[in-house]
């Protein structure tokens, strides 16, 4: 089993207790239910950096790269940067995030914030939404069409952007529809955990012109972004290279100077 495949079968038992202890009903009553969306979409069309930072404690790949920070902290430095949006984990059990997290960056910030979670059930884009979230993440992997079809048309009906991830060709192919806002190439290789820009290259000229094209993971330079430009990327989202300093706010702010200088 790799490990998507476990991450998944977890969070299907997880997405089923949460069903039973916290109905549809209560996520429902949340206020940010009605909250007006900020789109990442537009904000990558407007941007001449395309920075979408994450909040990410600890991951598969490399298990901790930073307990100590506050999240509103690092929310706060992260606009200031300038950044296009934000990304927050969500999964508890492989990346230390929580939905609390989510809730603290919406009420310490305005950016557009990431979802960044293992979604196969649509209960968990209702509580993207009671929790703040303007963006969902899809992935392509652990996702059939006709899943893809169902969970964006719902995201879209709670105005919320959709960004859909995909590794290889072929997830590209099954997951093309309208109801997409970005489609993301993930540069990791979730079997080795090897990053290569390359996958980016080289899966770029299969994404259609009216998505938004994101590179995600293993960007960890002002040269990679320039390089993966020229193929059409216009939102990078970067995690570990900022969230294993100190102060990832102040380094993603000399980051994008030094990036639109
Ligand atoms: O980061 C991992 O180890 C990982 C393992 C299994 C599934 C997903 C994983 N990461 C999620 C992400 O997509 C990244 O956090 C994101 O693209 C940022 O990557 P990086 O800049 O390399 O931290």
């Amino acid at each position: 089993m790799n490990i998507l495949d476990k991450i998944v079968a977890d969070k299907r038992k997880e997405v089923d207790l949460k069903k039973s202890l916290i109905p549809v009903s209560q996520l429902e009553q949340s206020v940010l239910m009605d909250r007006e969306t900020a789109s990442l979409a537009q904000a990558l069309k407007n941007s001449g950096s395309g920075i979408i930072a994450e909040h990410k404690r600890r991951s598969p790949s490399k298990s901790i790269i930073n307990q100590d920070l506050n999240v509103q902290d690092v929310a706060m430095g992260y606009e200031k940067a300038g950044v296009c949006g934000m990304s927050v984990l969500t999964d508890g059990k492989y990346f230390g995030g929580s939905l609390d997290d989510l809730v603290l960056a919406r009420a310490a910030v305005h950016m557009p914030l990431l979802r960044k979670e293992f979604i196969i059930d649509e209960y968990q884009i209702l509580e993207a939404k009671a929790y703040g979230a303007d963006v969902i993440l899809l992935i392509a992997a652990v996702l059939s069409r006709a899943e893809i079809k169902s969970l964006s048309e719902a995201a879209k009906k709670l105005n919320l952007d959709v960004l859909l991830e995909v590794h290889n060709e072929e997830e590209i192919h099954k997951s093309i529809m309208p109801s997409l806002d970005m489609l993301g190439v993930n540069n990791r290789n979730l079997k080795t955990f090897e990053v290569s820009l390359e996958t980016s290259k080289n899966l770029s000229k299969l994404i259609p012109d009216e998505f938004i094209k994101v590179s995600e993971s293993g960007i960890s330079s002002i040269d990679a972004i320039t390089d993966l430009k020229p193929y059409g990327y216009q939102g990078f989202l970067i995690g570990e290279n900022f969230m294993k300093t100190d102060n990832p706010g102040q380094y993603a702010t000399e980051f994008i100077k030094t990036l639109e200088s």
